[in-house]
């Protein structure tokens, strides 16, 4: 087993109350969608919406997300038995599923709440992440990687900051992993988005496995410790975004962001043909993120550390060490106060 640290007893006892909340919801009968209210649309986006929904009969908050697909009724049922795999996810660091249901054209996957949301809403709202926060979150992303490695035997196959969530309880954990062949191969030709996080080999419709979850994290850690997506290269010399920008500028009149203008096409050309992107060594990161970095930003997937050494880096434990977080208060810190 690698080195995983010993779980503190707040994050076990929080395990134990999801299972007791899934067991009271579990003894409702089948999910009917007449047994959801929607309360608050969370999200768009690969294919589907994320709407935040009471369930009534058991009065819990969660999360629902429903993707629309055009499939036969036995594509759909092989779906909705694939899914029933995340029964069995049971970490600290993976959503929590209560269930998954067919309604209307649409696959429905009922998940945990998290309150403070994802990290790329995060990083439109404050900026950019301190150096600190980003290794206890890294931390969670690679445990994650590891439990669903060892335990469903699958690699994540869509790691970028929308796909990491927060929660006021200093939670931090992963979503929308491949779980299901038949939804991926469904959902297949539906990209859309001017931004990939994608490896190269996998651009180049190469064979591709969990090193190219690594290429994917290390250029999300890019982009959330400077607020600037790192592609093209050019994106990060003119300089970070700023920390909690004044409420009179949004980050938007900061940096219009260059994404936008280099086409898709030109885009993931430019991450097969060039050098990959590094931070900048004169912004303020230690010498041991910037090597962090580096170790998952190798173009050839072979070269990138493993799995097993990445979540021994000197960086994770340097960090833990020297500048401890609070995760739960820094949660908080990001929270737009409720009106
Ligand atoms: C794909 O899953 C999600 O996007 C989410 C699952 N739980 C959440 N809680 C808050 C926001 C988004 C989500
Ligand atoms: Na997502």
């Amino acid at each position: 087993e690698l080195t995983q640290r010993p779980l503190d007893a707040k994050q076990l006892q929080r395990v134990e109350d999801f299972l007791f909340r899934k067991a009271a919801f579990l003894s409702t009968e089948d999910v009917q969608p007449t047994d959801l209210r929607e309360l608050v649309v969370l999200g768009r986006g690969n294919g589907g919406s994320v709407c935040k929904v009471l369930h009534v009969k058991s009065n819990i908050i969660m999360a629902r997300k429903s993707i629309h697909l055009e499939i036969r009724p036995e594509v759909r049922n092989q779906i909705l038995r694939e899914l029933r795999i995340l029964h069995k996810c049971s970490s600290p660091h993976i959503i929590g599923f209560y269930g998954s249901f067919w309604h209307d054209g649409e696959i429905n996957i009922l998940m945990e709440y998290m309150d403070g949301g994802s990290l790329d809403a995060v990083v439109r709202r404050i900026g950019r992440i301190p150096e600190n926060v980003l290794a206890e979150i890294t931390y969670c992303i690679l445990d994650g990687l590891v439990y669903l490695r060892d335990k469903l035997s699958i690699m994540h196959r869509d790691i970028k900051p929308s796909n990491v969530l927060v929660s006021s309880d200093g939670d931090c954990k992963l979503c929308d992993f491949g779980v299901s062949g038949e939804l991926h191969n469904s959902l297949a030709n539906t990209f859309v988005g001017t931004r990939s996080y994608m490896s190269p080999e996998r651009l180049q419709g190469q064979r591709y496995a969990v090193e190219s979850d690594l290429w994917s994290l290390g250029l999300s850690l890019l982009e959330m410790a400077t607020g600037v997506f790192p592609i093209p290269a050019e994106n990060l010399k003119k300089g970070l975004a700023p920390m909690h920008p004044p409420p009179d500028k949004p980050l938007e009149a900061h940096a219009p962001d260059a994404t936008q203008s280099m086409a898709i096409f030109e885009l993931l050309a430019n991450i097969v043909e060039s050098e990959p992107p590094r931070l900048p060594d004169d912004a303020g990161f230690s010498d041991s993120f910037i090597n962090f970095i580096d170790a998952c930003l190798k173009r050839e997937p072979s070269e990138r550390m493993p799995l097993a050494e990445l979540i021994q880096h000197p960086w994770l434990e340097d960090m833990r060490a020297s500048q401890p977080v609070n995760m739960a208060e820094w949660v908080r810190s990001t929270m737009v106060p409720c009106e």
